[in-house]
């Protein structure tokens, strides 16, 4: 048999499959199958999610493992700030460890356990980094800027300022006020700048910010590859950057960040050092469910969810209360 995790940082949900315990790993065409069928709300197990996380060795010295990240419309992203943190937990389980390194499509990143934020509420912080401002690095064009940093950009909208920053992932942010927040014009921003669009040829993910005050942001993401999610880790990292950078006086450069979403609350720290910035993001990682399968079952191009086997765990009844109070 083999087990996969639900999951979920901020209630942004994902499956988790650690291709270690298969005889045969999935290919990539069957990751991508998977991931489409398992996160689709009206076929998944257990209401769909946000995408797959996908484990497995990593050949780099003193990295314990590799974590790979499908979005739910099977497209590959190059990072994801709240499935690096549920990945973190489930290595640090496997292999009995608090603080290492895993291994990304770009870097690295370092992992630590924290202490628990309730019984039943694990806490982990993970390195979001290497962050580029670069066009090419989104990529985004058209615009006029090898660097969209706190601007306006008629074609996007005729008031509000965006920065584009890839963490590596790429995300366009603007801080805006309550009522754009409630407006529509995050949708129709997400929903035209992740089809096939003159400006980002990769999609984007988007994010507004509403800053409460120098240490509380709370900010909402339509993601590239699934749409609104509860909560997006890199979008709240970048985010916290561009509250740090385009406030200085708000002095938050260094400081812990409370960054509220739909879905919860993580806290961040914008860190600048010699090559540039980095940030720290520390929140839940929570398993809601275990799932049992058969090896087989991957491998189909339908898999028959009805004969997966899942048990749900403590955690996401300790996570809601948490959250409530
Ligand atoms: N939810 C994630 C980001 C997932 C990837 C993103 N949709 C992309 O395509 O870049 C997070 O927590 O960071």
């Amino acid at each position: 048999m083999v087990q996969l995790q639900k999951v979920h940082g901020s209630q942004n949900q994902f499956f988790l499959l650690d291709q270690t315990q298969l005889q045969q790993p999935l290919s990539e065409k069957e990751l991508v199958n998977l991931a489409q069928q398992l996160t689709n709300p009206k076929i998944g197990p257990l209401g769909g999610a946000d995408g797959l996380l996908v484990v497995s060795t990593s050949q780099h010295p003193q990295v314990l493992g590799r974590m790979r990240v499908l979005n739910a419309d099977g497209s590959w992203a190059s990072m994801c700030g709240n499935g690096l943190r549920t990945v973190g937990r489930y290595l640090a389980d496997k292999y009995q460890q608090k603080t290492f390194k895993v291994e990304t499509a770009q870097a690295d990143l370092q992992v630590s356990c924290q202490p628990d934020w309730a019984p039943n509420v694990k806490a982990i912080s993970v390195e979001i980094s290497p962050v580029s401002f670069a066009a090419q690095d989104l990529p985004f064009e058209n615009l006029g800027t090898e660097k969209l940093f706190n601007q306006t950009v008629s074609v996007l909208d005729s008031d509000l300022k965006f920065t584009a920053v890839a963490v590596p992932n790429p995300h366009l942010i603007s801080l805006v006020s309550p009522a754009i927040l409630k407006s529509k014009l995050l949708e129709q921003l997400g929903t035209k700048l992740n089809q096939p669009n003159p400006y980002f040829p990769d999609g984007v993910n988007v994010s507004f910010a509403q800053v409460i005050d120098s240490s509380h942001l709370f900010v909402k993401t339509f993601e590239r590859g699934v749409g609104f999610t509860n909560a997006c880790g890199t979008g709240m990292s970048a985010a916290s950057l561009v509250f740090a950078l385009t406030q200085p006086s708000e002095q938050v450069l260094e400081k812990l960040i409370t960054v509220s979403n739909p879905g919860g609350f993580v806290q961040t720290r914008v860190h600048k050092v010699a090559q540039g910035y980095w940030i720290e993001l520390i929140g839940n990682a929570t398993i809601t469910h275990y799932l049992q399968t058969t090896e087989l079952q991957l491998h189909q191009a339908h898999p028959d969810f009805s004969k997966w086997q899942a048990v749900a765990t403590p955690e996401d009844a300790a996570y809601q209360e948490f959250i409530a109070r």
